[in-house]
C-alpha cells in the first residue's frame, strides 16, 4: 500500500467512525468497535488518525456490520411484507456517510458513473457517486422534454405490466464503467433494466447494489447477469402480499 492509498484507507476509517457515531456515545462507540473511547474522540474530531490495521478493520468488517443494523433499526415492514425506508432514502446525510462502507465493504471497483433507477435509489446513487467523485445517473419511467436521444430499457413484469425505463443517451459513454444501485431490490426487474441501459451504452459493470434485499430472487437474478460484485447490506423476508408495481 502507498502512501496516499494508506492515508485515504485512514480518512475513509474515520468517515465510518463518525457515522456511528451519530447514533452513539463514545462509551458505546467503544463497546461497539473495542476501540478505547480516547481514542476514538480523538480519531472523530480529526486530530489523530488511525493505524492502517484498525482502519482496514473499522472498513472493512465493523462498519458493514454496524451500518447494516443501522439500517434495520431505519426500515419498517409491514404486514405483507412490504418495506418502508423512507427514514433512510430521505436522510442524505445519512447515506453520505454510508457510502464509504458500502465502496469498501463490496469490493467494487471505482465506477465513472452511479446508475440507479427514479425515485427512491437517487439520493444513495448521489451519496455514492459523491464518495467516488464520479457522476450520477439515474433513469425515468417518462422521457425528460428537450433531451433528443434516450437509451431505453422494456420489461413485461411478473405481473404483466410492461415498464420502460429512459436514460438521457449521453449520461453513459462506451466503455466506461457503471455501478448500478438501487434502495431496494425484489424481484431483480428494476436491476435488471438497468443493466439491460448498461449494456446498451457499450459500459462495463463494476457492481449491483442494494440497501435493502426483499427475499434473494433479486440478488440471484442479478448475479445472473453480471460477474461483478452483487450484493446488498441487509435483507428482510419476501413478500407475501399482492405484487404492484406501478
Ligand atoms: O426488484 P424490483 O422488484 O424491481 O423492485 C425494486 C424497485 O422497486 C422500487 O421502486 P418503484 O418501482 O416502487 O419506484 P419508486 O422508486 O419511484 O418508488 C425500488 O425503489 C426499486 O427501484
Ligand atoms: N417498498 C417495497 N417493499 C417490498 N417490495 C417492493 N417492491 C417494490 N417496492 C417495494
Amino acid at each position: 500500500m502507498n502512501r496516499a492509498e494508506k492515508a485515504a484507507l485512514q480518512l475513509r476509517a474515520v468517515d465510518v467512525l463518525r457515522m456511528l457515531k451519530e447514533t452513539r456515545t463514545y462509551d458505546e462507540l467503544a463497546e461497539t468497535t473495542g476501540l478505547p473511547a480516547g481514542d476514538l474522540n480523538r480519531y472523530v474530531n480529526g486530530h489523530v488518525l488511525p493505524g492502517t490495521d484498525r482502519a482496514r478493520e473499522v472498513v472493512e468488517d465493523l462498519g458493514r456490520e454496524a451500518l447494516a443494523a443501522e439500517l434495520d433499526a431505519r426500515i419498517a415492514v409491514d404486514d405483507e411484507g412490504y418495506v418502508d425506508n423512507s427514514a433512510t432514502v430521505f436522510d442524505q446525510p445519512f447515506l453520505d456517510l454510508a457510502a464509504p462502507v458500502v465502496a469498501n465493504g463490496f469490493d467494487f471497483d471505482r465506477p465513472d458513473v452511479v446508475l440507479t433507477a427514479a425515485t427512491d435509489g437517487i439520493t444513495l446513487a448521489a451519496a455514492l457517486a459523491s464518495y467516488y467523485g464520479v457522476r450520477c445517473a439515474y433513469a425515468k419511467k417518462s422521457k425528460e422534454t428537450a433531451v433528443e436521444e434516450f437509451i431505453e430499457a422494456r420489461q413485461r413484469l411478473q405481473s404483466g405490466i410492461e415498464l420502460t425505463y429512459y436514460l438521457p443517451a449521453s449520461a453513459i459513454d462506451p466503455g466506461e464503467s457503471v455501478l448500478v444501485v438501487d434502495d431496494l431490490i425484489r424481484s431483480g426487474e428494476t436491476q435488471e433494466l438497468l443493466l439491460d441501459i448498461a449494456h446498451t451504452a457499450e459500459a462495463d459493470v463494476a457492481g449491483v447494489f442494494a440497501l435493502i434485499a426483499a427475499g434473494e430472487d433479486g440478488i440471484e437474478r442479478a448475479r445472473g447477469r453480471t460477474d461483478a460484485p452483487v450484493g446488498a447490506l441487509t435483507s428482510v423476508a419476501p413478500t407475501t402480499g399482492r405484487v404492484t408495481n406501478d
